[in-house]
């Protein structure tokens, strides 16, 4: 077990919360709740990585706090073990059959207690390490497409909500094929770290940057005006351009730098991700086609915006 896990308690017994709280509180961060209401609140808020239920309890029964929990988005996937004295298959199954992770018989013993909390919070960690390596591009340890694209369905869903408005930039290096024909791929690869590096700078925690493949990356900024998205692709532009990384092939020879295309929409529900991905993305063909380096932004009105 770690420090940083924790795990919350649901019992309506005061007796027990101390038990149990003084069994696992040296390994893990411990949550108390006296009742099932007060447990469903403290998951909702506190996300543990793990719940202890007691079944029998007065108003609302383990089951019924089981219930809630599994069909709240927010708690649904926490691991519950249900503690109980009640020594009856019947109830043991039951709970299983619910979706429990477990179910520990009273009276507690300490080691087994401690076992299988520790247990269930070695799979949580796992699980938890899973997710994150099958949401990362291992390269520049940026977002992966398949996390943008999780991410992307979200934000358009909150931006109908809340009638605000969600930009989205696709950003691609030019002629990066000179690049890696003149210096090998292995630098290559160092330039679209570097680049990504620049890209994060930007956008730090007001977006979601990822690479979307190869040397195309893509940013997500929920809640940005049109001038405030345009005027994060130019610091993209810049940053990329202040890391003079010249080549020189054949007959070519430059700086490498972006093009970029650029959406902003204040989504309605008969719209579609798919469709804003596109108008951002044909804004970046005809950056590429006309003259590279350069910011093109979607217009609905004119066909599109030239910002530079
Ligand atoms: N080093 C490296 N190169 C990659 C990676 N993924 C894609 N590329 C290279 O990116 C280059 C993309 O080439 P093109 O699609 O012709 O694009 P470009 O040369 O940038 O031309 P424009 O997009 O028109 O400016 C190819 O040489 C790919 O091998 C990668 O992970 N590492």
């Amino acid at each position: 077990m770690t420090e940083e896990q924790s795990v919350l308690v649901i019992d309506d017994e005061k007796i027990n919360l101390k038990i149990i709280s003084d069994m696992l509180n040296d390994e893990v961060v411990v949550m108390l709740a006296k009742s099932g209401e007060q447990g469903i609140r403290k998951a909702m808020e506190y996300k543990p990585d793990l719940i202890l239920l007691d079944v029998v309890m007065p108003e609302m029964d383990g089951f019924e706090t089981m219930s809630l929990l599994r069909h709240d988005v927010r708690t649904s996937a926490i691991p519950v073990i249900f503690i109980t004295a009640l020594n009856d298959s019947s109830h043991e199954e039951k709970a299983l059959l619910m979706g429990a992770s477990d179910y520990i018989q009273k009276p507690l013993h300490t080691n087994i207690v401690q076992a299988r909390v520790r247990l269930h919070l070695q799979l949580v960690k796992q699980r938890k390490m899973l997710e994150k390596l099958a949401n990362i591009d291992p390269l520049t340890s940026l977002a992966n497409r398949r996390k943008y694209q999780n991410v992307i369905e979200q934000e358009w869903q909150n931006a109908i909500a809340n009638q605000a408005s969600l930009s989205l930039l696709v950003i691609d290096i030019d002629n990066f094929k000179q690049y890696n024909d003149c210096y090998g791929h292995a630098t290559g690869d160092k330039v679209l770290q570097q680049v990504a590096t620049v890209l994060a700078k930007q956008v730090l925690d007001k977006g979601l940057v990822a690479r979307y493949g190869g040397e195309e990356f893509v940013i997500l900024l929920p809640s940005h005006s049109q001038e405030e998205s345009i005027e994060v692709a130019r610091r993209c532009m810049q940053g990329v351009g202040s890391l003079n990384l010249a080549y020189t092939h054949q007959n070519c020879s430059g700086k490498v730098t972006v093009s970029v295309g650029g959406a902003t929409k204040s989504p309605s529900p008969h719209c579609r991700s798919e469709d804003f991905f596109n108008a951002a993305d044909g804004m970046l063909g005809l950056a590429k086609k006309s003259g590279k380096n350069k910011i093109l932004w979607h217009s609905p009105s004119n066909l599109h915006a030239v910002v530079e």
